[in-house]
């Protein structure tokens, strides 16, 4: 049998890859998982935890594993965390294994559907906008370095990007 092909969402904090990632996978009937809530599975505590024990870069080698493990499946979409891609091993195994998509959006858009959510660590502070616009910048390069396709998030429902992804990549 062909092998089945994995879809991997990439972008920042907001941009909706665990909530879109969701619905792309009921649609391709693919395998749904998402690398925060597999940490969360795997270790028994919440991100905010593990940040506050082990520190981001504990988070992140954790991140890194879960990422590497879950990309030996076949057949899967994976949301990843919008931190993920700042470790060049995280970007070629998803090169490697998968269609890797970015999804785009504002920071205006993302401090909206962020700020009600107490679960992102680095965002609880004073001043979570001038965080995502830092972030932004170090980050944006990297998705558009390690992605296939990029979709726009901004004017659209989740279930919308969801078919668009569908569209786009062919699947
Ligand atoms: N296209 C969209 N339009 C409106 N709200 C969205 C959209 N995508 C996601 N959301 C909402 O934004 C919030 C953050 O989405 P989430 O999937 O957790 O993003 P990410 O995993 O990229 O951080 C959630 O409340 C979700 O329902
Ligand atoms: O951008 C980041 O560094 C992070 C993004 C979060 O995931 P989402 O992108 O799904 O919000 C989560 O992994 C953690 O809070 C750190
Ligand atoms: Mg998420």
């Amino acid at each position: 049998m062909a092998e089945k092909r994995n879809v991997f969402l990439v972008g920042p904090m907001g941009a909706g890859k665990s909530t879109i990632g969701r619905h792309l996978a009921e649609e391709l009937h693919l395998d749904f998982f998402d690398s925060d809530q597999e940490i969360e599975r795997r270790t028994g505590a919440d991100i905010a935890w593990i940040f506050d024990l082990e520190g981001e870069d504990g988070f992140r080698k954790r991140e890194e594993g879960v990422i590497h493990d879950l990309t030996d499946k076949q057949g899967i979409v994976l949301a990843t965390g919008g931190g993920s891609v700042v470790s060049k091993a995280v970007r070629n195994r998803l090169s490697a294994r998968g269609i890797v998509v970015y999804l785009q959006t504002t920071i205006d858009k993302q401090v909206a559907r962020t700020q009600r959510d107490k679960r992102r660590p680095l965002l609880q502070n004073d001043d979570p906008e001038a965080v995502l616009i830092a972030l932004s910048e170090e980050r944006n390069p990297l998705y558009e370095e390690v992605a296939d396709y990029v979709i726009d998030t901004d004017e659209q429902s989740a279930r919308a990007v969801a078919n668009q992804i569908i569209g786009k990549i062919g699947l």
